[in-house]
């Protein structure tokens, strides 16, 4: 079926147009029209039409007269000429003729040119009357009772009869017959053209009468008339009778106009919003095509009916494969039934239903799809589809989880870092609160870890760190969280603590697990980790708290000698409290170098001579008036990284002080002054040496060093063994302080340019009453021999310890039994009066 739009008449007439000039005879002029079929020919006069003579004036024609055909046919032409511009509707055009009861108007152009002319018969075939014309029968068009003629009537008579009842045919029974046949307007023109010589009817007339039940719909009428050529057609009734006859005529002035306007108006609206429907279906159709994300389309039972490109190129599955199955087809079996009630239950509730979900490719693998499904409603609101859109978001959820590492894990070791630690920490206090249960932090921290990083390098250490984080996750239980909070330092979280003594087994394990010898490259090292342990709620009830405490417990088993744990207790607070006190007024303090040195001797333990001299640093607090022990400040510096600066400071003063006794006359005799390890490691010191001997115009040979045992690191023996050489080499003597209290291994020692040992302070005290210490004290005195080295006893207090040493071979000491370490007033007073601290004191037998 088409849907004929209101087109203009200029777009369906016929460009054949006859004319002829007012004197051309009639029957030239209608020879011509049976010539070219058409109903009308143009009367033109100097270029204008002057009038029209159509078959239906040939009615007017008087038979009788048989010179009608030569007669002008400026006399029978209908003028004016009734005309309509080419851009006139057809609805328009056929108002007109229903209105002015014509059949023919001359079409011009907007130059009043004549382009054609349009007849009744096109209106009906172009104007798209069909929906009317389907709807009603051809009785309803009607209008008269057939004019029926006897087939003796001569010509003009039966022309007569046509012009007096104002019809354009009539039916000629045929003898006395109910048989018809048909004459015309369309036959006048063709008996004039032929000068058709009959007397009556019967002769003349040969076409028979085509008939159709008054039934029959006018449309199926229409196009007979229009498949047959004919221009009538007779209508009979049910028996048979003929009730009429149907022209184009009869039809186009049955219709009733204002309703085929308004129905062509709702077709033509229907047309458009089919129109524009069928556009936004293809429209959405490509949308889905080309859709990015994947479009699964189901019956309102979840049946699938479409699938676009997208869908396949995710699941796997074809359009074939999936349709007819239900989205199941994709079940990752990850979601539980409620998970899918739910979302139906939302689905019917809502229509809408979006979230995260796990589906399955085709090819088993199982990921993530980003879901939104849209219930659509018919016009009864009931559900008549569901619209599922989804895209994979495995690219996103592997970035998120990215990034979650990045924001919560260590990039180095892969444990967590300390932001996901206090996280975690925090739930686990929410839940020991809640269940009334303990809660433990160990803050782990590696031994000398440094050492590792400076001498192998960060690579190595990077090694390290991720072999001791592997470690420490074994080691724990599964539930315990492990962090790295930085650098070497690492926590653990045990989330419930069953005892105290299992903790206490765990930081045990641990510590045991670590100094298992690691091996990173061709090294095989070996690393002790300190940990200090934390109870929640005992010792802190925030993760603060409990990281603060746990590390300050940490920083007393460093300061204990390495490699253990401790417990925190209220006094290492006050201890770290004091420590940051300390900090911060030694910052002050070294800016305004409100240090001083004291002084004190060495002495031959055979004779009592004053040998040389220990510079000791001090450091009177002004804020708190007190003197502040450098056994407390020392580290502080070291871990400041304040050491070098103090210890220059240190070789600096005793460098001035020298050169100032030598000025002054005295008898110089070499002071001793303590290099820390860092200050020592730092690599210059002989440069920094070189430069103040330099700068002061002291004597190398007026200075010893004095190196803690704890300095001598196996990994950096040749290194230390080359800086001390230096020193050594430039007239200083070398002194290992603090002996007894390190691993030193003999062989160790052998290889440094060393001179004089020191035994600890420790040892010595015990001399008198703990055997053991007296024997490994006349073991280091004796070992010290056999490598040719001084002995220096530190902290002699007693004659009893100074006898022992003494008789032992000790050959120096050092202690308040001769003196405390005093100012150098008092340094001075002891060199001008060439003290003897013997000669005042018995020696013993
Ligand atoms: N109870 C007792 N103590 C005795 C006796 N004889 C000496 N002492 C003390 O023992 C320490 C000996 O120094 P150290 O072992 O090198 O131990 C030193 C040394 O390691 C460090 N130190 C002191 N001055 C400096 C310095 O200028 N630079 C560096 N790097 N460290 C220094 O601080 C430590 C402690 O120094 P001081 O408190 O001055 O403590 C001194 C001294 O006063 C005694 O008979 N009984």
């Amino acid at each position: 079926m088409t849907f004929t739009t209101d087109v203009p008449v200029g777009e369906v007439i016929h460009h054949s147009l006859l004319s002829c000039s007012p004197d051309a005879r009639l029957i030239d002029a209608a020879k011509q029209m049976e010539k070219h079929h058409v109903s009308s020919i143009l009367i033109m006069s100097a270029g204008t039409p002057i009038g029209i003579w159509t078959e239906a004036d040939a009615r007017k024609l008087d038979f009788s007269d048989k010179s009608i055909g030569t007669r002008p046919i400026s006399d029978f032409m209908s003028a004016p000429v009734e005309t309509v511009l080419d851009t006139t509707s057809l609805s328009e055009v056929a108002l007109k003729f229903k209105q002015q009861r014509r059949r023919h108007f001359l079409v011009i152009d907007e130059n009043a040119e004549p382009m054609g002319v349009v007849s009744q018969s096109d209106v009906i075939h172009y104007q798209g009357l069909e929906h009317y014309l389907c709807m009603r029968n051809v009785r309803s068009a009607l209008k008269h009772v057939p004019l029926i003629l006897d087939d003796h009537l001569s010509l003009s008579e039966a022309v007569s009869r046509l012009r007096e009842e104002q019809r354009d045919s009539a039916a000629v029974r045929v003898g006395r017959s109910e048989q018809y046949s048909i004459i015309t307007e369309r036959d006048i023109v063709r008996w004039l053209a032929n000068d058709v010589k009959g007397d009556c009817l019967r002769d003349v007339c040969d076409n028979r009468l085509y008939s159709v039940d008054e039934e029959t719909g006018l449309l199926q009428a229409s196009n007979l008339l229009k498949r047959k050529g004919f221009r009538h057609l007779g209508v009979v009734n049910n028996i048979g009778k003929l009730v009429g006859i149907l022209s184009y005529a009869d039809i186009l002035e049955s219709v009733e106009y204002e309703y085929v306007n308004r129905l062509q108006d709702a077709l033509h609206s229907r047309d458009e919003a089919l129109k524009s429907s069928t556009t936004h279906l293809r429209l959405a159709q490509r949308v889905i095509e080309a859709s990015l994300d994947g479009i699964i389309i189901t019956n309102p039972k979840g049946v699938i009916q479409s699938v676009n490109p997208k869908f396949t190129q995710v699941t796997g599955y074809s359009a074939e494969e999936a349709i007819g199955h239900t989205p199941q087809l994709l079940s990752s079996g990850r979601h539980s039934g409620d998970f899918y009630q739910h979302m139906w239950d939302e689905l019917y509730r809502n229509g809408y239903w979006q979230g995260e979900i796990w589906n399955r490719r085709k090819n088993g693998q199982v990921y993530p799809e980003w879901l939104t499904i849209t219930a659509i409603y018919d016009d009864d609101g009931q559900v008549c589809q569901f619209a599922a859109i989804f895209s994979d978001i495995t690219d996103r959820k592997k970035d998120e989880e990215r990034i979650r590492r990045l924001a919560f894990f260590d990039d180095l070791t892969g444990v967590a870092n300390r932001r996901l630690f206090q996280d975690r920490l925090e739930q686990a206090i929410a839940n020991a609160h809640r269940h009334k249960h303990r809660l433990a932090v160990l803050f782990l921290d590696l031994d000398m870890f440094k050492r590792i990083n400076d001498s192998l390098g960060h690579l190595m250490g990077d090694e390290v760190l991720k072999v001791v984080a592997g470690r420490l996750a074994h080691t724990v239980r599964e539930g315990d969280s492990v962090a790295r909070l930085g650098g070497d330092e690492f926590t653990v979280m045990v989330p419930e603590v069953e005892s105290i003594d299992g903790l206490m087994v765990l930081a045990e394990r641990i510590n045991q697990a670590i100094s298992e010898p690691i091996a990173v490259g061709s090294h095989e090292l070996y690393v002790s980790s300190s940990i200090g342990i934390s109870i929640f709620p005992d010792d802190g009830k925030t993760p603060d708290e409990l990281i603060k405490n746990a590390d300050v417990a940490m920083y007393r088993v460093k300061a204990d000698g390495r490699g253990s744990y401790h417990r925190y207790t209220a006094s290492l607070h006050h201890d770290s409290v004091r420590e940051l006190t300390i900090e911060t007024r030694l910052r002050k303090a070294i800016k305004e170098q409100s240090f001083d040195l004291h002084y004190q001797p060495k002495i031959d333990l055979k004779t009592g001579e004053l040998l040389s001299f220990e510079a000791l640093l001090r450091w009177y607090d002004s804020y708190s008036e007190q003197q502040i022990s450098p056994a407390e400040f020392i580290p502080v510096a070291e871990r400041l990284g304040l050491i070098s600066m103090l210890g220059e400071w240190v070789l600096e003063r005793v460098c001035m002080q020298q050169v100032k006794w030598h000025k002054e006359g005295l008898k110089i005799k070499p002071v001793a002054i303590n290099i820390s390890a860092q200050q020592l490691m730092k690599g210059d010191i002989s440069q920094t040496v070189h430069r103040v001997l330099k700068e002061t115009g002291a004597q190398a040979s007026w200075l010893e060093f004095e190196v803690t045992e704890s300095c001598f690191i196996p990994e950096q023996a040749d290194r230390i063994a080359e800086i001390l050489h230096n020193l050594r080499s430039a007239g200083s003597n070398i002194s290992i302080d603090d002996f007894g209290t390190g691993y030193s291994s003999l062989s160790y020692l052998r290889r440094l340019p060393l001179d004089e040992l020191k035994i600890d302070r420790s040892f010595v005290t015990d001399i008198a009453v703990n055997a053991d210490d007296a024997r490994l004290v006349s073991t280091i005195i004796a070992m010290a021999q056999g490598l040719g080295l001084r002995v220096v006893a530190e902290g002699i207090e007693t004659q009893e310890q100074l006898d022992y040493l003494r008789d032992h071979g000790c050959h120096q000491g050092q202690g308040y039994f001769f003196a405390k370490p005093s100012t150098k007033e008092q340094a001075h007073d002891w060199l001008a009066t060439e003290w003897n601290p013997l000669e005042t004191k018995p020696i013993s037998a």
